[in-house]
C-alpha cells in the first residue's frame, strides 16, 4: 500500500543572531557546482518515543531553536546566491533576517525498510527531502526537513546547494548543530563551543594565480550555451538549477553494509591476485581504493552489454590536504575537485580479473594525487559535459570520512544515514560503517533488473 505523507508546517528560521551582513565571494571551487542538482541527505533517528505528541512539544521545538542559534555561527547557510548585474560571477550574501526554509512533516512510510537493508523504491525518499528554492534571480544555500513516523522515529532531511557547501563543511555544520541540540537538552550549554566546528570564512586561503575560475566560467557559458541549442540563454545569469533527468518509476534503492571482515576479505583476494598475476604490483589497498574498486566493477557487470561499451569511473577529492599552503579543515565551502578515467572499456572489468584491474585504476589514480588535482577542476566540468547516456560512469558521493554516524541530536545516533541524490546520475554514496568499526556503508540507486543483478554480485563476490 502506497505510504501517505502530509506536511504539518513550513516556517522560516533566522539566525538567533543576526544583526550583520556578510558577502562571500564564490572560488573556482563553488563555481564548478553553481547550477548542479542540490546534494541530498536524509538521517533516520529510530525512536518508539517519538509519538505526534512529543514531537510536537519536544523534538521539533529542540531542533528549532538549536538551528537557530547554529546559524548565528554559520550565517552565510540563511543567505542566498545572487548574481550582481555588473559582476562576473554569483555572491554568497547573508542580510538581516534571512533565513531558511524548515519543513515539518509526517509519514507512514515504513521506517524499518527505509533504514534496513532490503531494496525499496527510490521515491519513498522522495518526499523527506525538503525542496531547495533557486530561480534565475536566487537560489537558497539549504533547507531542512524534519518528518516524524509516528511512534518508529523520525528523519531529518537536508538539501545543500553544491556551489555553498562540499560534504566536509555541510558535516561540519550538521555536527555544530547536532552538538548545540543535544547540549541544550542535556542543559550544558554554557560549555564551550567546539572550537573545530567553527567556521572559516577566509575566501584568500584559496589561491587562483592561474585565474581558474575564468576558465570555469567560460565552460560553463560554452556548456549552457549547448544546452540552449546552441544560442546564448535567455538569461545566462540565471541562478536557477539545471533540469533533472525524469527518473524511471522503477529505480530502486539497496546499501550494501561492508564489516571490517568484508574489507579485509576483499584486500587479501586483491593481494593474492595481484601477486599471482603477471605483472604484480604494490597496490594501495586503503578502504577507500578497496570498497571503492569492488562497487564500480559489481555495477558494470551488472548491466553487463556490450562488452566494447564505454565506462569509467570519477571520485571526488578533498583538495584542503594537498594545497600548498594547506586549507584549514574548518575552511567554509568547496575544497573538492576530481580524479577520474574516461572512457574505459566494459569487458576490462568484466571478466575474472576485473576486480584487481579496477583497484589498480583506482590505486594508481589515488597514488597521482597532489595539488595540481586543484588546478583540474575546469577538465573535471569538460569531462561532465562529455557524460552521455550510453556512458556508464560511476561517480561517488559522500565519504568514509565524514563521520556522520556521530549526529547525536539527543535521541542517539542515527539509524541510517542516506544520500537521496545518487540517483541524479550513475552515482553511489559512501559512508563510514554505522557501528563504527572500521566499516563501509555503500549506497545504490538503479533499475530493479539490475539491482537483483547487482546484489547477487556484491554478496556473492564477499563468499569469493
Ligand atoms: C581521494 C580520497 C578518496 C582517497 O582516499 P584514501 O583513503 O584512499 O587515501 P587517503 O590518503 O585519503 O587515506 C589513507 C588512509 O588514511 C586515512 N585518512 C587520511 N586522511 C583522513 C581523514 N582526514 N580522516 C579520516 N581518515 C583519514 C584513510 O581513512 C585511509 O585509511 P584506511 O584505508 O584505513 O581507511 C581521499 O583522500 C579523499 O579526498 N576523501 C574525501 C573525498 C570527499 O570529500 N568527498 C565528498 C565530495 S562532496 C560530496 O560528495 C557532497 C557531500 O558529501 O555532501
Amino acid at each position: 500500500m502506497a505510504s501517505s505523507f502530509n506536511v504539518i508546517d513550513m516556517s522560516r528560521i533566522t539566525p538567533a543572531d543576526s544583526s550583520v551582513s556578510l558577502t562571500l565571494p564564490l572560488t573556482f571551487f563553488d563555481l564548478l557546482w553553481y547550477k548542479f542538482h542540490p546534494v541530498e541527505r536524509v538521517i533516520f533517528y529510530r525512536s518508539t518515543d517519538a509519538t505526534r505528541p512529543f514531537f510536537d512539544s519536544s523534538i521539533v521545538p529542540n531542533l528549532k531553536s538549536s538551528l537557530s542559534s547554529s546559524l548565528s555561527h554559520y550565517l552565510p547557510l540563511a543567505g542566498k546566491l545572487v548574481w550582481d548585474s555588473l559582476g562576473k560571477k554569483p555572491s554568497l550574501v547573508y542580510s538581516p533576517n534571512d533565513a531558511v526554509l524548515f519543513t515539518v512533516a509526517e509519514s507512514s512510510a515504513d521506517f524499518s525498510l527505509l533504514t534496513g537493508q532490503k531494496r525499496f523504491p527510490a521515491a519513498e525518499l522522495y518526499p523527506l527531502v525538503p525542496e531547495l528554492q533557486n530561480s534565475d534571480d536566487s537560489a537558497s544555500a539549504v533547507s531542512f526537513q524534519v518528518t516524524l513516523f509516528p511512534n518508529r522515529g523520525f528523519s531529518i532531511g537536508v538539501s545543500a546547494h553544491h556551489a555553498v557547501l562540499d560534504g566536509k563543511t555541510t558535516t561540519m555544520f550538521l555536527k555544530f548543530w547536532a552538538d548545540t541540540c543535544k547540549r541544550r537538552q542535556d542543559q550544558t550549554v554554557n560549555t564551550s563551543l567546539p572550537q573545530d566546528l567553527i567556521p572559516l570564512y577566509d575566501r584568500t586561503v584559496i589561491k587562483d594565480p592561474k585565474d581558474i575560475e575564468t576558465e570555469v566560467m567560460n565552460l560553463w557559458s560554452s556548456l549552457l550555451k549547448a544546452f540552449s541549442g546552441g544560442k546564448e540563454p535567455d538569461n545566462p545569469k540565471s541562478l536557477k538549477i539545471l533540469p533533472s533527468p525524469k527518473l524511471s518509476p522503477d529505480v530502486v534503492r539497496f546499501t550494501l553494509d561492508l564489516t571490517r571482515e568484508d574489507i579485509q576479505t576483499l584486500r587479501e583476494r586483491l593481494k593474492r591476485e595481484s601477486s599471482a598475476s603477471s605483472s604484480p604490483k604494490e597496490l594501495r589497498l586503503s578502504t577507500f581504493v578497496v570498497t571503492y574498486s569492488y562497487a564500480l566493477t559489481c555495477i558494470i557487470r551488472a548491466r553487463g552489454g556490450d562488452p566494447s561499451r564505454p565506462v569509467g569511473y570519477g571520485f571526488a577529492v578533498d583538495c584542503r590536504s594537498l594545497l600548498d599552503p594547506p586549507v584549514p579543515p574548518n575552511y567554509f565551502g568547496n575544497c573538492v575537485s576530481a580524479m577520474f578515467k574516461i572512457p574505459l572499456k566494459a569487458e576490462r572489468f568484466m571478466g575474472e580479473e576485473g576486480f584487481l584491474i579496477a583497484a589498480r585504476y583506482v590505486s594508481d589514480s589515488v597514488e597521482e594525487l597532489d595539488e595540481t588535482v586543484a588546478l583540474k577542476v575546469p577538465e573535471v566540468l569538460a569531462a561532465i559535459q562529455t557524460i552521455t547516456q550510453e556512458l556508464q560512469v560511476v561517480s561517488v558521493a559522500g565519504s568514509t570520512r565524514f563521520g556522520v554516524y556521530g549526529l547525536d541530536f539527543g535521541w542517539g545516533k542515527p539509524e541510517r544515514v542516506v544520500i537521496v541524490s545518487i540517483d541524479q546520475g550513475e552515482a553511489i554514496s559512501m559512508a563510514e560503517g554505522r557501528d563504527g568499526n572500521g566499516g563501509v556503508e555503500i549506497g545504490f540507486s538503479l533499475k530493479k533488473h539490475e539491482m537483483e543483478a547487482l546484489i547477487d554480485l556484491l554478496r556473492g563476490g564477499l563468499r569469493h
